[in-house]
């Protein structure tokens, strides 16, 4: 049954987790009707969200992500914090399932009730997953949570989107030493704010702390001494609950860094304006591939450019001419 507006607003502003939950099916949710309602809901709750620490968390698959958000998230909780865990994961709109932010991949959290667990959306393009992400933020800020964790896999584009939508970025790693280091992605090393070498437990230990100061000395020659912020790297076990108190005063401290400067407000700002692009980029995308001109000039037009008939730029110009007087 269809709930109203103001049902949703009081619901979410009230905390109640039933409608919390329909809340974020109305932000994921793709049809036009569904959509304005969405925005309206968004509009009321702005102005009671923006709160939370919002944190983006990363690392290949098999680091411990879900080990670590379980056992992170419930150490947050009793020191009283209300955590949201939400997930940008764009395999799972290809295979229909969603992998991370799985509820039964987080126990404790999941039953936790000051902590709430939503997989990440299934439908749609990445950009339509990071919209409904984004936006799922709004809903869990205005419901109270003052921790939004926002998790991804450790490949693609994905780590970028999220990395757009949080003040901090954590990438959770594994110990490498010497050549293995050149393994971690660049691009990924980038986007980290904090670091941490994951299962530095048992015969792991010692590896890992002979990762995390060779990785922590190249962070220091990739940033330079003059840095606003050299991420530190540190060691955490999440299987046997050690370091993640580390982890989050060094997550606090990168925010509270931002907060004094003023870059945490120049930050979200500027992230609203790379949305607003990054919304009408998809947009136009979506009507471009969807022109019944388009469509039925690709075809000739891809096999030219195969044959070497026509180049990519003029192939390029024909179909945005289409585009244009379609
Ligand atoms: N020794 C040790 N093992 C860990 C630790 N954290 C996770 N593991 C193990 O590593 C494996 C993968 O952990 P998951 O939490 O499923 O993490 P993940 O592979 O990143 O998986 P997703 O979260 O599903 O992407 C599991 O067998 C965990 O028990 C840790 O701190 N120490």
């Amino acid at each position: 049954m269809a709930i109203e507006l103001d049902t949703y607003v009081k619901g979410v502003l009230g905390g109640k987790r039933a409608v919390i939950a329909r809340a974020i099916t109305l932000v994921e949710s793709t049809r036009p009707q569904h959509r304005s309602l969405a925005q309206e809901l968004l509009t009321e709750l702005l102005p009671h969200s923006g709160r939370s620490r919002r944190i983006g968390i990363s690392g290949v698959p098999g680091v411990g992500k879900s080990t670590f958000i379980d056992a992170f998230g419930t150490m947050l909780t009793a020191l009283g914090h209300r955590v949201a865990v939400l997930a940008v994961d764009p395999s799972s709109t290809r295979t229909g399932g969603s992998i991370l932010g799985d509820k039964t991949r987080m126990e404790r959290l999941a039953v936790d009730p000051a902590a709430f667990v939503r997989p990440s959306p299934t439908s749609g393009t990445l950009g339509g997953v990071a919209k409904a992400t984004r936006e799922s933020i709004v809903v869990m800020e205005a419901a109270g949570y003052d921790v939004v964790l926002v998790e991804t896999v450790g490949v693609g584009q994905s780590e970028t989107a999220v990395a757009n939508m949080v003040d901090t970025f954590l990438l959770l790693t594994l110990a490498r030493t010497g050549d293995q280091l050149q393994g971690i992605k660049k691009g990924v090393l980038e986007l980290a704010d904090v670091i941490s070498v994951n299962k530095a437990d048992g015969p792991h230990e010692r590896d890992a702390r002979t990762a995390a100061r060779e990785l922590a000395g190249a962070l220091r020659l990739m940033h330079g001494k003059d840095a606003f912020w050299t991420p530190p790297v540190l060691c955490c076990s999440a299987r046997e609950s050690t370091g993640l108190d580390g982890v989050w005063e060094r997550l606090e401290q990168h925010r509270t860094l931002l907060d004094s400067t003023g870059r945490l407000a120049a930050r979200r700002r500027d992230q609203q304006i790379d949305w607003t692009w990054a919304m009408v980029r998809d947009e136009l995308l979506g009507r471009l591939h969807a022109d019944p001109e388009v469509r039925s000039l690709t075809p000739e037009l891809e096999r030219q450019v195969r044959a070497g008939e026509l180049t990519a730029t003029l192939a390029a110009e024909r179909i945005l001419e289409v585009f244009r007087t379609g």
